[in-house]
Formats: C-alpha cells, structure tokens, sequence
C-alpha cells in the first residue's frame, strides 16, 4: 500500500521590529516565497490524491462490473493448468480440451493454484475458484463408509454371491492365499444381468462384510451430467478409493463409459473415449493384490466395448439373472421379513405368479400389496392382498415395468 506523503511544515518567520523598512519587506518577501512554496507543494499532493481517488474509483467500478457479469452471465468450467507470473494462468477448458492463456481477476489471483477447478467468462477470465462444494467430485460419487446390506438380504442369487465373495471378499481379506497359491486375484468383477437384480446390493454386501469404504460412480452421471469431466473424475475415484483403503470401487452402468467405438467422432464421443482410456490406465496400473476391489454393472452386456474385459481389467464376469421361481419365493421372504403378513400367505404360489419381475419389482409388490392393507383399514398383509397388488402392477405397467425389465437385456 501506498503511503500518505508527509504534510509539508507551515513557514514560519520571525520578522525584527529594529529592521529598516527595506529589511523588513526582503523578510516579508522571503516569507510569502516560503508560503507560496508550501502551497504549491499542497495542490500538488492534493492532485496525486486526487489521481488516487480516481484510480480507487475505477477499481470498485471494474469490481462492480465483474460482480454484475458474474451475477448475470453463464460460466464456464476449466482447470487451471499453470500459474505464471502477471497474474496470468493457462487454463483448459472441460468439454472441448482447448488451452487458452488468460488473467485473473486480482481479487481472486492469490487463491489461484494450479489443478483448481474455476469458472471462466466469454472472455476466459478466471471469474472465481471452484470449492470443494461446487466440486463435482463430491456430487459424482456416494461414499458409504459402512454399508448396511448383508448377504442374507439377498435372495435367489446365492451362487453369484459365491462367486462375488471369492473374486473380492477373499483377496482383501485373505490375500496370502493367493500369494502361497501363486496366483493373482481377478482385477475386476463385471456383474451383468437385466435392472433391478440386486447387483449393487451384492457390491455393497460386500463391502459391508469386509469392512471397506462403499465407493459409487454411475457410468451415465459421468457422460450425462459431468460432461467434460469424465476423466478427472475417474482419476479422483481412483484416487479417492487409494485414501480410503480397503476399499470397494463400484462402477455402475459401466456401458456409458465403455460402449463399442461408434463411427461417428463427435466431440461427445471424443469425451466418452478419453473417460474409458482414463479408466482403463487406472486398471492397469493397479495391483491386483492390494486393497482395493473393483466391481462394474450393466445391463447392456452385448454392447461393451471388449477391451475392459481384457485380462488384467474387468476378468471375472459374473451373470446376475432374473430370479427364477425358488429366487423369487425367497426374495418375497426377504421383503416381507418386516412386515406384518398373515400366515395364510401362500409364497410359493405367489412366485410362481410373479414370472419375469426383477427382486426390485418384487420389492415394489410387497409395498404396493402393504397398501392394499393400509387401504382396507388393517394391519395384517393378506394373501389377497398380494394377488391384488399383482393385478394392478400388471393393469399399470403392462406397457413398460414388466416388460421393460428384459427389454435392455438380451
Ligand atoms: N436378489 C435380490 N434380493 C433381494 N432384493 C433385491 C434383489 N434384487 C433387487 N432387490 C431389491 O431391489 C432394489 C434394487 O436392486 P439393485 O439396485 O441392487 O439392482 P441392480 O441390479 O443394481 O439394478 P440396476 O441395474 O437397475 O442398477 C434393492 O435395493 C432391493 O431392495
């Protein structure tokens, strides 16, 4: 900060009665040059203040504007990729990749670091920092530190849980035996299988039971809502996942990351590809025997791009079906567990009504059928009460939920 110039000091003469006239008008002559001098060395400070307040003035009007833009106009997203002097940073943009040198406002120029995540104008400068709120890292991905689902709450899939507890369970828990044996552990388990089976009940089952941190991308969230971002933040889940060991990875809808190159080079095609190249950088460069377990979903198996399932990447695939008739006796067990249902309830029978519903649909029948109670003024769950939900499930959604839970799957 500048300092405030020193006031000058106010002349002062003293000016001897005993002098001749000629005398004292030199001294008063002397005097007047002194004042005019002091003077003159005032208005110049009062200028310079002046300028200064000027300046002052053009400063809180550029910040006012700036804070006008800011208000009123769209930003945009880039990360910040180096400092350099002059408050001058290269930023890339998310979406297209482009670089561009730009200014930071001087407001914000010592918040500025090199990885942030800001928003820019039209005009690429750097308008204000990204925290970690506004951070999409924390929006795209559900951290559970403990999971709540154990394997019993899982019905009519017990051999996919077999398989699933040996792919990951064991190498975290008991990854000697893999040392002795002289193998490595599958890399990463690919659940497949139509909606609603209980594939990500089954990915934090397990890490409920090996007491590892939960953690959960959506394929789709990645292409659809962070548009730009994919690779970073399968950089940050990785990276996530490694502070938070033991840890279970769950990528759901691996599809939208991972479909077959398409022909078309659109610049979302572009983004999709680079999101997977990251993803698959991430896989290979991890070791298989450490703490952390990777698990993806999808229901649209036939349309995976083959390289994930190269080995060394996603290289133990486990198929999640429907459940067949004994699957969905035992899942109408699990839902009802808590409810109060009359004894009279044939569940046998009920499954095998209850052809080609998903354990979610099951779920859903066990609500609706709990409603038909609530409606009728009673608190037990009547057989009744099941086939009536059937019916209107059935009269509902003909058109879609029922069919629609192969309709993706072939
Ligand atoms: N096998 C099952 N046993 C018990 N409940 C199940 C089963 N499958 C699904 N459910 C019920 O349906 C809900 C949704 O299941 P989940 O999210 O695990 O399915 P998903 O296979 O991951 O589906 P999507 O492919 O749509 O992501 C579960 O919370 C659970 O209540």
């Amino acid at each position: 900060m500048s300092r405030s110039p020193s006031v000058p000091e106010r002349p002062h003469r003293e000016i001897d009665p005993d002098l001749s006239d000629d005398e004292r008008l030199e001294a008063l002559r002397g005097h007047f040059e002194d004042l005019t001098e002091v003077r003159d060395q005032l208005s110049e400070q009062l200028d310079a203040a002046e300028e200064r307040r000027e300046q002052l003035r053009e400063k809180v009007n550029s910040v006012e504007r700036e804070n006008e833009t800011l208000k009123s106009s769209s930003l945009y997203i880039s990360t910040v990729e180096d400092v350099l002097e002059d408050d001058e940073v290269v930023v890339k943009q998310h979406g297209n990749n482009q670089e561009v040198l730009t200014d930071v406002s001087p407001r914000i120029a010592e918040s500025v670091e090199s990885g942030d995540r800001v928003a820019v104008n039209d005009s690429f400068s750097i308008q204000t920092v990204l925290d970690a709120e506004t951070d999409a890292r924390a929006q795209a991905m559900e951290i559970a530190e403990k999971p709540d689902v154990s394997y019993d709450e899982i019905g009519g899939i017990d051999e996919q849980v077999q398989e699933v507890r040996e792919a990951v369970e064991q190498p975290l828990d008991e990854p000697e035996l893999f040392e002795d044996v002289g193998i490595e552990p599958p890399s990463g388990v690919l659940l497949h299988g139509p909606p609603g089976t209980g594939k990500t009940m089954l990915a934090k089952a397990v890490a409920t039971e090996t007491d590892a941190t939960f953690i959960k991308m959506a394929g789709s969230e990645l292409v659809r809502k962070f548009i730009g971002e994919g690779s970073r933040l399968v950089r940050d889940l990785f990276e996530m996942a490694r502070e938070r060991e033991p840890a279970i990875i769950f990528i759901d809808e691996i599809d939208a990351i991972a479909t077959t190159r398409t022909e078309s080079k659109t610049s979302g095609d572009a983004e999709v590809q680079r999101t997977m190249m990251q993803l698959l950088s991430e896989m290979d460069g991890f070791e298989a025997r450490g703490d952390i377990r990777i698990i993806a979903a999808t229901n649209r198996f036939d349309m995976l791009d083959r390289a994930i399932l190269r080995p060394g990447r996603f290289d133990r695939l486990i198929e999640v079906p429907e459940p067949n008739q004994e699957g969905r006796e035992q899942i109408l067990e699990i839902h009802t567990r808590e409810m109060a249902v009359d004894d009279g309830i044939d569940f046998a029978d009920l499954a095998a009504e209850t052809e080609g519903y998903s354990g979610a649909e099951i779920e859903s029948l066990a609500t609706e059928a709990g409603m038909f109670a609530v409606r009728d003024d009673r608190t037990e769950v009547r057989h009744e009460d099941f086939t009536n939900a059937i019916e209107k499930i059935e009269d509902d959604d003909s058109s879609d939920v029922i069919s629609s839970a192969g309709y993706f799957y072939q």
